[in-house]
């Protein structure tokens, strides 16, 4: 059985994470040329490349169609509802940090908690006559911690899908969520975390597709030590 394993083709986590595959012992080179999405590992017919974006990688294991990738592990919760049951996260590797938060204006100065944006929440209707909004792309992150976590059920979400944290300016929402990681782009909007407002510290990890052909597979198991180890 050949065991594939999804890396990022492009974007901020594809030099880190051919990086530690190669401290691992897997040096990695591209099929055909640089531009090829397939490539191997130097002297391992029993290891597969696929060359993909970090989001795609996430899709790709929750289909199962790779068995290991490297990607955020917000990617994998955002795209995946059960995700321990699905993947594994097998490794935390240290890079690709970004902490998923929701954020509310500065100037909304009695607003610090999760609990009070509950209780903004519960009469924004009756304030505004509309329902709170919040501009985002991580919808299923933001319903978990919103509904689930915290008992608001009153708010609406706006898709956004880029420049997120221009929405409560713009008027296109109320408030965000998004990732942040220096935190200089929630400044320069002059938004702010809420105290108890991290929903996830994401960083890169090395995710496996919970497959049952992977029980006993020594690749599987040599991939997990080594890259452990290479830590
Ligand atoms: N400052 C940051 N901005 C955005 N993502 C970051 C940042 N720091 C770390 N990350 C992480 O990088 C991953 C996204 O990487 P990238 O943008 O390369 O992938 P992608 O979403 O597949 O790309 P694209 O949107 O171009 O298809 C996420 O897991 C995210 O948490
Ligand atoms: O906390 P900071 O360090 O300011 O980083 C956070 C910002 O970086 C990302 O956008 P970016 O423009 O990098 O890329 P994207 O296209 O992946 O959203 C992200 O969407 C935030 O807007």
């Amino acid at each position: 059985m050949t065991i594939t394993i999804g890396l990022p083709s492009k974007g901020r986590m594809k030099e880190d994470s051919s990086a530690i595959l190669a401290r691992a012992g897997f040096p990695v080179t591209a099929v055909g040329n640089d531009r090829s999405y397939r490539g191997r590992v130097e002297g391992r017919d029993d290891i597969e490349i696929a060359f993909l974006s970090a989001s795609e990688i996430s899709r790709e294991i929750a289909n199962g169609t790779v068995d290991f990738g490297v990607t955020g592990e917000d990617l994998v919760r955002e795209g995946l509802a059960e995700a321990d049951a699905r993947v594994e996260f097998c490794a935390r590797l240290g890079f690709g940090h970004a902490d998923v938060v929701v954020a509310v204006p500065e100037i909304w100065l009695d607003v610090d908690t999760m609990a009070d944006l509950g209780d903004v929440a519960a009469d924004f209707r009756a304030r505004h006559g509309r329902r709170l909004t919040i501009a985002t792309k991580y919808w299923r992150l933001t319903q978990q911690f919103f509904s689930g976590n915290h008992g608001i059920q009153l708010y609406r979400i706006v898709e956004s899908l880029g420049a997120t944290e221009g929405a409560p300016a713009s008027g296109s929402a109320d408030i965000i969520v998004d990732i942040t990681s220096t935190g200089s782009t929630l400044v320069a909007n002059h938004l702010k975390i809420l105290n108890d407002g991290v929903i996830l510290r994401s960083e890169a990890c090395l995710v496996r597709a919970r497959k049952p052909e992977h029980t006993g597979n020594a690749t599987v198991a040599e991939i997990v030590e080594a890259v452990r180890a290479a830590l």
